[in-house]
């Protein structure tokens, strides 16, 4: 019999994990169905790929290796909470505490001097950036806000800031040199092998990826963004932004676009701090400043210099924040910019909680202004553009009213851009850079120049299907037009919307509205209904998903958390993620400056209930049926309740939303007649929840507004975690 796996991951999710799996286990654990845990936190993973640095006792299996496996066998069945995707300044950080706690692993080597040294980063490699996901998704993804969560949503409207037409807010993108506008593609008639090779101007050649695999109908794309272009691009915005008092932010995912979107980050420090890299840069460069790292890595490094030569630099800085324009921050009281690091904001979330917020963000002051939104690539950042437009010409959405967009992603076997990391290359020399097949023909090639970043994406065709397939399913199921967000004037979409075309003609599309517009035809047509209170499936490749599964959640319901996130997994099993949004690491600051985790599960209810489902179906066990619709209805019981977690210490957080889930779902357990056990078995206990509730509550509200400890950061200790996040033995000894 197969298990339920469940991830253990970082930060607030893992903190949760710590007060909800103990739950979980003690209702499941009657009815057959065990649930394992496998650990894919940062720390694990690092500690995994370090075996020979480590005492035996101190080793770790490589987790993430074996759920990989398991995600393209039919009997997964695995809940995936979010994790860190860590940037290098998170990937250092979780190194030194390890290496605090005894565990003697190497240093990050930045510029690695010999073959140890390289072998070292590239292991570290593995484990930087979107490591994660991309390996357990062997499906495509569904998701969307239960009819739960959105009737709670339309009851309780969380907080909208109002739009005025006069709003001084925008998107700035690139017209060109950017990836959208260098894009070649091509679908491949037979299996081959590529390898890509740059050839500089002398004729030498390099090969910077060697033979590898593609499959017949095979989708490719090649692009490059020119670093001159990108450099212009970002003078004129952070000129403009200065002239028209808006401040500057950037937008990037330095995190899934790994290797791509540091640089470019780097670029947008250097060139914001114009004035200090032309003054000073033999110095930051002798101190190893990187930039790609943030502009807080130069903060950092800057304390290895003599005082006199840190407060002239310091003074030069203070000089670009006073003659600039201003930039938005991250933390206005510990002066945390929008630049200091690469993972501080992520386009998907990080875009909507600004137009959540009237199109503002916070300055040095604390206060919210309007924002120059800087998004470099032109691919997708019109959706944003269309978005604020929308905003600006119609005000505010209203989420009492507005519909939904499900959406219907692309993503399975490292779809598109998000697999492209391992075939992203800066460009060492001017040249050009050939995509060669087995028979040594030329498929793509672009001309580059110095520090030109050349990618390319791969998109296999049994994704397809799948996807296309996933779409009308999901059309049909929910009754609602299903829109193709394709731009028939980008190279890659093009070859993408010659398949959907022909793949539709598999499946019975009569009386469904299926649709494919450009991605800010789209937005146009999704807003207008949205608006109208009419819900529309956005069916996107990759990067859409991830942007919009943040966008209309956080605009619809308020945040991500909330949404049911399917992964099918193309050989049968189940992959079920929990909410659509990250690990929110402010949630942990909370917790140990106050004892209060507002963390919300509710992602997680959702997650495990399909879970169960798909549990009862593969195994025939009914009791896994029974307790995921028990789940569900506890689930929407806690939403009427309103039991979620408030933002407050002294209020309901985390733990007591957990408590009232446990009670909601032993209620509906004890008053189902499809399973006679779990009646009987959650009868008594139902009782005592109820009738301990005053008392599990004072409990787990009278340790709240002290700080406390859990030990670590990226590996806390379990007994500390354990401790502050079960605090009320009253809920301890009933479970147990
Ligand atoms: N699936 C995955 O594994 C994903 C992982 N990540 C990773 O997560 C980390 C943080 O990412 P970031 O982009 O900042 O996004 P987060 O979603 O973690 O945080 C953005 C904000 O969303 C709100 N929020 C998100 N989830 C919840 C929740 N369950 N309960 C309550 N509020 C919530 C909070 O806003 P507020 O407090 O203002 O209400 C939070 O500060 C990064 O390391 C990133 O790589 C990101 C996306 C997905
Ligand atoms: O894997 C990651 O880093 C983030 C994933 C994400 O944001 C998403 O899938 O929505
Ligand atoms: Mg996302």
């Amino acid at each position: 019999m197969s298990n339920i796996i469940y991830t253990k991951t970082d930060e607030a999710p893992a903190l949760a994990t710590h007060s909800f799996l103990p739950i979980v286990k003690a209702f499941v654990k009657s009815s057959g169905i065990n649930i394992e845990t496998k650990d894919i936190s940062l720390a694990a993973r690092i500690l995994a790929v370090f075996p020979d640095f480590l005492n035996e006792d101190q080793k770790v299996s490589d987790d993430l290796a074996l759920l990989g496996e398991l995600a393209k066998k039919p009997e997964a069945n695995i809940i995936k909470l979010p994790n860190i995707s860590a940037s290098i300044p998170q990937l250092k950080a979780a190194i030194k505490e390890l290496q605090s706690q005894g565990f003697s692993i190497p240093n990050y080597p930045d510029e690695p001097a010999n073959d140890a040294e390289k072998d070292i980063k590239s292991r570290y490699d593995k484990v930087k950036g979107s490591a994660v996901n991309p390996v357990l998704r062997e499906g495509n993804s569904d998701r969307r806000a239960p009819k739960a969560v959105k009737n709670y949503a339309k009851n309780n409207p969380h907080s909208m800031g109002a739009w005025t037409k006069d709003s001084k807010t925008h998107v700035a993108t690139m017209e060109a040199g950017d990836f959208a506008h260098n894009e070649k593609s091509l679908t491949l008639a037979e299996a081959t092998t590529i390898k890509i090779v740059h050839t500089d101007d002398n004729g030498t050649e390099t090969v910077l990826k060697d033979s590898f695999a593609i499959q017949k109908g095979e989708i490719i794309d090649a692009t490059v963004m020119n670093k001159k272009a990108l450099i212009s691009f970002f003078e004129k915005q952070v000129a403009d932004a200065k002239a028209n008092g808006v401040l500057f932010s950037l937008h990037m995912k330095a995190t899934m676009m790994k290797v791509s979107d540091p640089i470019i980050f780097g670029h947008a420090v250097k060139i914001f701090f114009k004035d200090v890299f032309a003054k000073h840069g033999e110095t930051l460069e002798q101190i190893g400043v990187d930039v790609n790292s943030g502009f807080g890595n130069l903060v950092e490094k800057l304390q290895e210099l003599p005082e006199a030569k840190r407060n002239e630099i310091q003074a030069d800085i203070d000089a670009v924040f006073a003659n600039g324009p201003a930039l938005a921050m991250v933390n206005s009281d510990k002066g945390i910019t929008n630049l200091h690091v690469p993972s501080d904001v992520i386009i998907d979330a990080s875009m909507p909680a600004m137009i959540r917020t009237s199109g503002q963000m916070w300055n040095a002051e604390g206060k919210l202004q309007d924002t120059k939104a800087v998004i470099p690539d032109s691919s997708y950042a019109g959706v944003y553009a269309a978005t604020i437009d929308f905003c600006k010409e119609n005000g505010a959405f209203d989420p009492t009213t507005m519909g939904t967009v499900p959406n219907v992603g692309l993503m399975a076997q490292k779809a598109e851009e998000y697999g492209s990391h391992d075939k992203t290359f800066e460009m060492a020399s001017n040249g050009k850079v050939t995509a060669i097949d087995a028979h040594g023909n030329t498929l793509l090639e672009h001309t580059v120049e110095e520090g030109d970043i050349w990618r390319m994406c791969q998109t296999k065709d049994a994704p397809i299907q799948d996807w296309v397939k996933l779409a009308v399913t999901r059309a049909r199921a929910s009754e609602t037009p299903a829109v193709f967000w394709l731009d028939e004037n980008r190279a890659h979409d093009a070859e993408l919307i010659k398949k959907v075309n022909t793949y539709l003609k598999d499946h019975d599309t009569t009386g469904l509205d299926l649709r494919i517009l450009s991605p800010v035809d789209a937005t146009i047509f999704t807003c207008q209904r949205l608006k109208e209170g009419l819900d529309t499936i956005s069916v996107s490749g990759n990067v859409l998903r991830d942007y919009l599964t943040d966008l209309f959640p956080i605009l619809e319901v308020g945040t991500s958390a909330k949404m049911l996130s399917i992964v099918p997994l193309m050989n049968g099993g189940g992959l079920f993620e929990t909410g659509a949004g990250g690990s929110a690491p402010k949630h942990v600051q909370q917790l140990l400056e106050e004892n209060h985790l507002r963390w919300d599960s509710l992602g997680e209810f959702l997650a495990l209930a399909v879970s169960l489902e798909h549990f009862s179906e593969v195994n025939s066990n009914e009791k896994a049926k029974v307790l995921g619709e028990t789940l569900d209805d506890a689930t929407s019981s806690l939403l009427e309740n309103k039991k979620g977690p408030s933002r407050s210490a002294g209020e309901l957080d985390n733990r007591g939303s957990h408590f009232y889930l446990a009670m909601y779902w032993a209620q509906e357990l004890a008053k189902q007649n499809k399973d006679a056990d779990l009646k009987a078995e959650f009868e008594p206990i139902a009782k005592q929840l109820a009738e301990n509730e005053e008392a599990i509550i004072k409990e787990l509200t009278d340790i709240q507004g002290k700080p406390v400890s859990i030990g670590g950061y990226y590996e806390p200790s379990e007994d500390l975690t354990n401790q502050v996040m079960r605090p009320s033995a009253t809920l301890n000894s009933i479970l147990a």
